[in-house]
């Protein structure tokens, strides 16, 4: 099954939905986006729709190898990703870097 929606953390979707993020990092349980697809987004806490994005590619990324190329492309500092990250994902090294563009 392709997935056709995808949740982020509420205090998020702001960047999200300015197109100020394009990139998300998230584990193997979601590695399963497919590029080209549309997919919805709503906020992880309440389930609000918050806006469509397109899946460009998703591609491994090691937890050690994120750096601020990455950081610039969450809209994030990168010691607040690395720590965001790593409380969602404890102690997971094979990551997933889902690139995506906002649906206008
Ligand atoms: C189930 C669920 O929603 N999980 C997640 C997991 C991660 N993220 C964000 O993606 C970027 C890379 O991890 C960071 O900016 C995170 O804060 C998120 O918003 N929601």
């Amino acid at each position: 099954m392709i997935p056709t929606s995808i949740t982020f953390f509420e205090y998020l979707t702001p960047l999200v939905a300015s197109g100020a993020k394009t990139i998300t990092i998230r584990d193997a349980s979601e590695n399963h986006y497919v590029p080209g697809t549309q997919v919805e987004v709503f906020t992880l806490e309440t389930h609000q729709k918050v806006c469509d994005i397109t899946i460009l590619s998703v591609e491994p990324l090691a937890f050690d190898d994120i750096n601020e190329f990455h950081a610039e492309q969450e809209s994030l500092p990168l010691d607040e990703l690395k720590q965001i990250i790593q409380q969602v994902y404890p102690n997971q090294q094979s990551l997933f870097m889902i690139s995506f563009e906002l649906v206008k």
